[in-house]
């Protein structure tokens, strides 16, 4: 019989939408036969949108209980994992309460303000014995366990050089004013810049000849904004053991080019991703011409998403840990979570990034 993930949405913005329509998706479209995806709450800080986001996905929505404030959906006891899904100024203090309900949970990127809120939730999950995880939706997208095949084990490009990754873009669908506002921990890169980085993990932190290292260089630049968050954010990196510099972009005021938004560089020849990062469908792998190759090989795999965004395989994973009584996922994990929003703060300091201390600070709720 397959395990069916118990979920409560927190949340009715853009991405809760998207997650909730992947959600109810069949996940045999996808091959997948061991888990199973209930949605049994929604919960808004207003009843009239829980409702109207219930109502307006017909099918499969039947029997769902609307919420008009997050506490009450904490309180459901149908509810195993909350899937939060506000803007990243309230992660910290939506998660906890939720913890503290006795939920696990999948919180949207970015986890939280800094790596001090970030600890504080992890500790906490793992004190009460409760799954947390940051929702870093593509490190589930098999293109990513494909890219990681690639380079680590089948080193197709020989020994990686550099990493370039970027997420650029001017187009703002949704909620822009969340985006730019320094109560709600706007700016590139927290939106944004966690996706360029996310590709630099798997590819450098996760390098089998790094251990796990951090590197040992780390600086950045940043542009801001009139609001004061960050308008465009580069991160350069340096990798010792592996010997790997990269450089991470993210901005809202140009556009990454089309042909590739991350690529990696090895002595044999290049692996080149094309944009979104956050959204990817294919790789292209580029041999160079040496003594041993005749003529320069290019070859491209596809990897096309079978539903409506993708999000469904970061919910199959924490599905899956959730019924194997894991409280961190091996891929996503809330440590390396933790890692990363340490050097976020780095850059944030070296930019004199700072937000409103109402939400940098550790709320005890
Ligand atoms: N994985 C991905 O691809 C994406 C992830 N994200 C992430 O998801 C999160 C939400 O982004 P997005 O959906 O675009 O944002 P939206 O503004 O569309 O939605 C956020 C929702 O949070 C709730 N909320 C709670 N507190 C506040 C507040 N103070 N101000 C405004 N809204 C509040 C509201 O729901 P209600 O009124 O129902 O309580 C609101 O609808 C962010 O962390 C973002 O980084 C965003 C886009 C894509
Ligand atoms: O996570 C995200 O990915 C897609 C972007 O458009 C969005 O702004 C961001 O939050």
């Amino acid at each position: 019989m397959p395990y069916i993930a118990r979920w409560g949405i927190v949340a009715t913005g853009w991405i809760s939408e998207r997650f909730f329509v992947d959600l109810l998706v069949d996940p045999a479209s996808r091959g997948v036969g061991d888990v199973l995806h209930k949605p049994f709450a929604v919960a808004s800080r207003s009843l009239a949108s829980a409702e109207k986001f219930i109502a307006s996905h017909g099918n499969g929505t039947e029997g769902i209980k609307a919420y008009g404030s997050y506490d009450e959906l904490f309180a459901d006891p149908d509810v195993d994992i909350v899937y939060v899904g506000t803007p990243h100024s309230a992660h910290y203090e939506v998660s906890l309460s939720a913890l503290k309900a006795g939920k696990h949970v999948l919180c949207e990127k970015i986890f939280t303000v800094n790596a001090a809120q970030a600890r504080h939730l992890a500790e906490y999950a793992k004190s009460r014995h409760l799954f947390i995880m940051e929702a870093v939706w593509v490190r589930f997208f098999p293109l990513a366990l494909e890219l990681r095949k690639k380079l680590h084990e089948e080193k197709v490009i020989g020994n990686i050089r550099r990493v370039t990754a970027e997420l650029a873009h001017t187009d703002f669908p949704n909620s822009a004013s969340r985006l730019f506002d320094p109560l709600l921990a706007g700016g590139a890169l927290f939106d944004i810049g966690v996706y360029p980085m996310t590709w630099i993990q798997l590819i450098c932190y996760h390098h089998p000849e790094n251990k796990k290292s951090p590197p040992s260089k780390v600086t950045s630049c940043m542009l801001k904004t009139s609001s004061g968050v960050d308008e465009s954010t580069v991160i350069t990196m340096v990798w010792d053991a592996p010997q790997i510099v990269s450089v991470a972009t993210c901005s809202f005021a140009f556009e990454s080019p089309q042909d590739c938004a991350i690529r990696v560089q090895g002595d044999l020849g290049e692996l080149i991703i094309p944009r979104p990062a956050y959204r990817p469908t294919a790789m292209t792998v580029k041999l160079y011409k040496n003594e041993n190759i005749q003529d320069e090989s290019i070859t491209t795999y596809n990897f096309p998403i079978p539903g409506p965004t993708g999000l469904f395989w970061e919910a199959d994973a924490v599905a899956r840990d959730i019924r194997d009584g894991k409280i961190v996922d091996e891929l996503c994990s809330v440590e390396e979570t933790v890692f990363v929003m340490e050097l976020l703060d780095l850059v944030r300091q070296q930019n004199d990034l700072k937000y409103p201390d109402e939400i940098e600070c550790l709320k005890e709720l």
